[in-house]
C-alpha cells in the first residue's frame, strides 16, 4: 500500500560491510551469522522485503549469484581504454558472463585517484558522469560538485588519529563539535563491485584487489596499506595467494563500508544532456581516514554515501567535546547486546568495551544491572517500532495510544544514547500525532525529524520526502487522521 511503500526505507542497514562470510568459516561459522541477523532484524522482514533481503546473509562466494541480477542502463559507445584517464589492470575474472577488472583513475579528486574493480560497462557509465567524469568541468554544477568531494582544511581540524590502548588507531576529537556539523567527507580509495565482492573466490578477489591498490597513486596506496586488519587475523599467503595479497584482502574486507552510486546514462541525443536512465548499483568501498574510526554502540557520528560526489559524508549525531573518541556503529545498534558482541567478536574480531556492552571494570558487579536494563530499554524500543509500524490498528482511545508510544520511543532512544538514529522516533511522533489529528505537534516533530535525518541519512530519503510533505501540509498527508476510527 501507499503507506508502506512510503517509508520502506528510513531503517539503514548495519553501517560496515560484514566481511563474515568472505573469510572462511573458521573466523565465522556459517551456521551462526544468518541466523543471527535475521534474528536482530526479524521485526523487518514481513513489511521490508526488499531492505530485509539485502540483510541476509551473503552467499558463499564459491555459490552463484542469488536474487535477481542487477540490470544497467544501456552503456555507451566506446570501451573504458579510449575513456581518457582510466587504466585497467592487465588481469580480470569472470563472474557469470561478467567480467571484472580493476580499474583506476589516478588523477580523481585532485590526484587522491581512485580504483574500481567492476565491469567495462559499468565504469563507462561512472566515468561518463560527474564526479568521474575525465574531463575538466565546464559548468559551474559539475564544479561545485566537484569541490566537495573532500574534507575540507577546517574539517580536517576537528580530530587527530592516535594509538588508544586495545583498539588501535583511532580519531580523537580536537575541539567541541556542536551536533550536526560536518566531521569529515572523503571518497573511497577502492570500491568493489557487490556482483564481485559477493561472486569471486577469494584469490580472484585478492588478485583484483592487488591490482587495484597497486595502480593507486603512491599517497593514497600508502594510507591504504596503513590501514588495519583484525588483531588475530594471521597473513600468511599460503595457496595461491602472496601473502601481500592476503594482506591487501583483510586489510580491504576488515575496513569496507556497503556503497550505493547511482548510475545514470545521458541522453546526448536530446542536446539538454538530460538523464535517459538510471539504477543503482552496490559497491563494497574502503576509506582510508572514515575506515579509521572505531565503534561504539551508541555512536556520536552518523554518515551516509554521497553518490553524487562518491564521497562517505560524516556528521556529528551530538555534541562532542574535546579529547572524546570519534566513533559510528559496524552494527545495527538496536540488536540485543549478545548479538551485537557476538557480530564484533566474529567480524571485526574484538570485544565492544562501550557503555552498553561492558561493566566497567572498576565495579562490574554494579554494572550488570545496568547493562540488563540497556538490554531492557533496546528490547522495548523494538517491540515499540513493531506495534508502531502496524498501520491497520485503529485506536479506541485516540488521543492517547499510539503518541504515547511514539514518546516513549523518543525517550527510550535518549536514553540509549542513540541520538545516530533518533530521527526514527521523531518519525513516528509526527505520523502518531498527525494520525489523530494533532497538526501542530506532528509538523514539530517532523522539523525534528528533518533536522537530524537530513545530516545523518542526506537528502534523498523517501522519509525525508514524507517529513517535507507533512511540514508542508499536514492534512494533506496520508497520516492525517489514520488513527481515527472511521464511524459508521
Ligand atoms: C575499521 S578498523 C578501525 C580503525 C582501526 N582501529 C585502525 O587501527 O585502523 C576496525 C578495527 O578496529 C578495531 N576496533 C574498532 N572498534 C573497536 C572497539 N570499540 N574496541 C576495540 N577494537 C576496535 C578492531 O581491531 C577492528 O577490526
Amino acid at each position: 500500500t501507499e503507506t508502506t511503500a512510503e517509508h520502506d526505507d528510513e531503517y539503514y542497514p548495519p553501517p560496515f560491510t560484514s566481511p563474515a562470510t568472505l573469510t572462511p568459516s573458521t573466523t565465522c561459522p556459517a551456521y551462526g551469522l544468518g541466523h543471527l541477523i535475521r534474528d536482530g532484524y526479524y521485526y523487518y522482514e514481513n513489511r521490508v522485503v526488499s531492505e530485509a533481503s539485502r540483510r541476509m546473509p551473503r552467499p558463499k562466494r564459491s555459490s552463484p549469484l542469488r536474487g535477481q541480477p542487477q540490470t544497467d542502463p544501456p552503456t555507451p559507445e566506446g570501451t573504458p581504454q579510449e575513456k581518457g584517464g582510466w587504466s585497467r589492470g592487465a588481469l580480470c575474472r569472470r563472474v557469470g558472463k561478467d567480467e571484472h577488472c580493476a580499474f583506476t583513475y589516478a588523477e580523481f579528486n585532485n590526484g587522491e585517484g581512485i580504483s574500481i574493480i567492476t565491469t567495462a560497462a559499468r565504469i563507462l557509465l561512472l566515468g561518463s558522469q560527474p564526479p568521474l567524469a575525465p574531463h575538466p568541468a565546464t559548468d559551474t554544477e559539475t564544479a561545485n560538485k566537484r569541490s566537495k568531494t573532500d574534507t575540507t582544511p577546517s574539517e580536517s581540524h576537528y580530530y587527530k588519529d592516535v594509538t588508544i590502548p586495545n583498539k588501535g588507531i583511532g580519531l580523537l576529537a580536537t575541539q567541541p563539535i556542536r551536533t550536526g556539523r560536518r566531521v569529515m567527507a572523503r571518497t573511497p580509495a577502492v570500491m568493489v563491485d557487490d556482483r564481485a565482492f559477493k561472486g569471486l573466490r577469494k584469490e580472484d578477489l585478492a588478485l583484483l584487489l592487488g591490482q587495484a591498490i597497486l595502480a593507486l597513486p603512491d599517497a593514497h596506496r600508502k594510507r591504504f596499506l596503513n590501514l588495519s586488519i583484525a588483531h588475530d587475523e594471521a597473513v600468511t599467503g599460503g595457496g595461491s595467494l602472496t601473502a601481500g595479497m592476503e594482506l591487501i584482502y583483510n586489510i580491504f574486507t576488515n575496513n569496507a563500508f556497503k556503497t550505493t552510486v547511482t548510475l545514470e546514462r545521458v541522453d546526448k541525443e536530446g542536446g539538454g544532456g538530460g538523464v535517459a536512465s538510471s539504477s543503482e548499483a552496490d559497491f563494497q568501498s574502503a576509506f582510508t581516514e572514515v575506515s579509521r574510526l572505531n565503534h561504539d554502540c551508541s555512536p556520536n557520528l552518523g554518515y551516509y554515501f554521497d553518490s553524487a560526489t562518491l564521497s562517505q559524508k560524516v556528521y556529528a549525531a551530538r555534541d562532542i567535546m574535546p579529547g572524546e573518541e570519534l566513533t559510528v556503529s559496524y552494527v545495527d545498534v538496536l540488536q540485543p547486546r549478545s548479538t551485537r558482541s557476538h557480530l564484533l567478536n566474529t567480524t571485526w574480531h574484538f570485544t565492544c568495551s562501550c557503555a552498553r556492552c561492558s561493566p566497567n571494570p572498576a565495579n562490574p558487579a554494579d554494572d550488570t544491572h545496568i547493562l540488563l536494563e540497556s538490554d531492557s530499554r533496546t528490547s522495548q524500543i523494538r517491540s515499540l517500532l513493531r506495534s508502531l509500524d502496524d498501520y491497520t490498528t485503529k485506536d479506541p482511545n485516540p488521543a492517547t495510544h499510539g503518541p504515547q508510544k511514539a514518546e516513549t520511543l523518543i525517550t527510550l532512544y535518549e536514553l540509549e544514547g542513540l541520538q545516530v538514529r533518533i530521527y526514527e522516533a521523531y518519525y513516528r511522533a509526527a505520523l502518531e500525532w498527525n494520525g489523530v489529528g494533532d497538526a501542530e505537534r506532528a509538523v514539530r516533530y517532523a522539523r525534528l525529524c528533518l533536522a537530524s535525518g537530513l545530516v545523518l541519512r542526506g537528502p534523498d530519503r523517501p522519509f525525508v520526502r514524507s517529513m517535507r510533505a507533512l511540514v508542508e501540509d499536514a492534512r494533506a498527508h496520508w497520516s492525517w487522521r489514520f488513527r481515527v476510527p472511521v464511524k459508521d
